[in-house]
């Protein structure tokens, strides 16, 4: 299940302000200098008609000399130069912080994602955070640096066009006027409907955005299963309901623009007649009648932009909402009100009464843990075991506190795992999970993810090189000397594809590099060869000793290697003991162990193992 749409309709434009508020804050001033310097870009602009109403009554009467033509000439080009750098001006304010503001944001957006559950994780689709992340901050830099500003100057600058027509004839600025009543009455009705809309069209931006992250991750399985067409027709359909949304929107906004744009006309054409007519009865003088339409003609500019500066307002008021339904989620995995710290750390690991179950889990299903309690001593390895489903991977993501415990608790040598710093809590407890993530960077990179690396290695401890090269070889990870740039090698998604338990390899190398006190291993050896595992676990073993390990086993080979078997049944912990104790008194170990799946293969891993021997032989020769 994906979270999309949480529609806050009826969240005002002051009320989306004031969320932003903190981020404006810091520059508000150079917004406020932007502001001036483009309103007074607008009143130059509208002292250019009072300067051709001077000229038409004085200048260019019969008997007056050229003299006074020039000066005029010369005082419309100043200003419409003096107009043009002060608009240059605004974008030189406001460009600087609004990006800023923009880039803050999308890190601190970026730091709470990481810092959010995985609980939320589950719930939201990956497109819809994209889309926040970048198209929804992108708009709001836009409307900060040239939206809201030219909002706010557009209307002073018609109130203060629309004063001047008035103070030069009041009865054409009341024709002009009486075309302002309908857009009025109109633009509420348009806010509302694009409002709507324009929400409807980000939301399906961002389930569009996840249909294409889920089908590129995926891709292989829709190959393999011939599923492309059927992916195709589903995204097709996605992307003509958004097409649909954008023709609502445009058509939308074309129709207030087409009423902005025509009723005014429409005034001025009205105007234009009676101006004649007040003219030839000598009520109006020519200069007032010619600066009357050049003001109108000034003024129309910012009264036809109020449609794109209305939707655009709109949009970012939708955007803002939507970046902060992500940013005001509350992190459910909280750092403890009293931290506590572990000064030596033996990796006793004790799970009391632990009860688990997840947040959207139905009434009356029981608790997928219910009622945990299993010790784990300092530095043995325990493997769990337990039919599919019954939370096995569960049980060990409460460790490094991916999910919180509903009730009970899990000690580390007897301290409650939330009252340590998480940071300190994840780098005593690794992690390596049967399906593997990595990063596009190097082998070098992924493998030293968590590792704690000079100077902050005490004296006699490995280099970042030793580290490296230590948990390659337990991984048996070696392989990735054969890369064309060996530990340099670029892979994740945008580098070298790796087969699956190459993959699990360099995970696994991953998780041992950080030498932690605890080790939680969610079946990372699923898929290797018997041999290859075999290689690995014995590595293991020995660099491992004296670190506290549960390994989540779906083999006998991988059960095999543990000092103890932990028997997961019915959300609890049915039996402990060896590996042969179970085997010889419990019936549901027996019938666990029996289902368990065959070895699987990892190709490479065979590749790998030919090309050795083949070296081998051709060393030998
Ligand atoms: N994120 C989740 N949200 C809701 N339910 C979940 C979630 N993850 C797992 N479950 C459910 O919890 C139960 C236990 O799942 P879990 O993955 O822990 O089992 P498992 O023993 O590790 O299974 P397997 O051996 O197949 O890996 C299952 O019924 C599963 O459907």
């Amino acid at each position: 299940m994906t979270e999309t749409a949480n529609h806050t309709e009826g969240t005002t434009l002051l009320a989306s302000l004031k969320k932003l508020s903190p981020q404006l804050k810091p520059i508000i001033w150079p917004l406020i200098w932007g502001l001036l310097s483009a309103l007074a870009a607008s009143v130059v602009a509208l002292m250019i008609p009072q300067v051709y109403r001077v000229l038409v009554n004085t200048a260019l009467q019969p008997g007056n000399g050229t003299g006074g033509l020039w000066v005029g000439v010369g005082v419309v080009l100043g200003l419409g130069i003096v107009e043009a750098g002060l608009i240059a001006l605004r974008r030189q304010f406001v460009i600087v912080p609004a990006t800023t503001v923009e880039t803050k944001m999308r890190t601190s957006f970026y730091r709470h994602l990481q810092q959010l559950a995985v609980e939320f994780h589950d719930r939201w689709g990956s497109g819809q955070l994209l889309s926040r992340a970048m198209s929804d901050l992108n708009f709001m830099r836009r409307w900060m640096a040239f939206g809201a500003i030219m909002l706010v100057v557009t209307s002073l600058t018609v109130v203060i066009g629309v004063s001047l027509m008035f103070s030069m004839s009041w009865q054409l600025g009341l024709i002009f006027m009486a075309a302002a009543v309908p857009i009025v009455i109109f633009g509420f009705r348009f806010r509302r409907a694009y409002s709507r809309v324009s929400r409807r069209s980000q939301d399906q931006a961002g389930d569009l955005a996840t249909a294409v992250e889920e089908s590129v991750h995926g891709i292989r399985v829709l190959k393999a299963f011939g599923r492309g067409r059927e992916a195709l027709d589903a995204f097709a359909e996605q992307a003509q309901e958004l097409q649909s949304t954008e023709i609502l929107k445009a058509r939308s906004l074309a129709v207030f623009s087409l009423v902005v744009t025509l009723l005014p006309e429409l005034a001025l054409g009205a105007g234009l007649v009676v101006g004649i007519l007040l003219v030839s009865a000598g009520s109006l003088d020519v200069g007032a009648l010619v600066a009357f339409f050049a003001t109108a003609a000034v003024v129309a500019g910012p009264v036809e932009s109020m449609g794109p500066l209305m939707a655009m307002t709109l949009a970012a008021k939708t955007a803002i909402q939507r970046h902060f339904e992500v940013v005001d989620s509350v992190n459910t995995i909280t750092e403890p009100l009293v931290p506590q710290k572990l000064s030596d750390v033996r990796g006793e690991l004790v799970f009391h009464n632990v009860h688990f179950r997840y947040p959207d889990t139905a009434d009356g299903v029981p608790d997928v843990l219910n009622g945990i309690d299993l010790t784990l001593r300092a530095g043995e390895t325990m493997a769990l075991v337990g039919v599919t489903g019954c939370g096995k991977s569960t049980l060990l993501s409460l460790v490094p506190r991916l999910f919180d415990v509903t009730s009970g608790s899990i000690t580390l040598d007897g301290t409650d795992v939330r009252s340590l710093p998480l940071n300190d809590l994840r780098s005593y407890v690794s992690v390596a999970f049967e399906d593997t993530t990595l990063f596009s960077n190097s082998v070098r990179e992924n493998v030293l993810l968590g590792a704690v690396l000079p100077p902050a290695l005490s004296a006699g401890s490995l280099s970042a090189d030793g580290v490296l090269a230590q948990a390659l070889d337990t991984a048996q990870a070696d392989f990735v000397h054969m890369l064309p740039q060996g530990v340099d090698t670029l892979i994740g998604e945008e580098g070298l594809s790796l087969s699956g338990g190459q993959r699990q390899r360099i995970a696994l190398a991953r998780a041992i590099a950080v030498h932690p006190a605890v080790l939680v291993l969610d079946d990372p050896l699923s898929a290797l060869d018997v041999n290859t595992e075999e290689r690995v676990e014995a590595r293991l073993r020995k660099v491992l000793e004296g670190t506290t390990t549960l390994i989540v086993a779906h083999r006998p080979s991988t059960v095999s290697m543990a000092d103890r078997v932990a028997l997961l049944q019915d959300g609890r912990i049915a039996a402990v003991g060896t590996h042969s104790e179970l085997l010889a008194t419990n019936s549901h170990y027996r019938y666990v162990l029996a289902s368990l799946s065959e070895e699987p293969q990892d190709l490479d891993s065979d590749l790998e193992d030919d090309v050795d021997s083949e070296s081998e032989q051709k060393g030998n020769a």
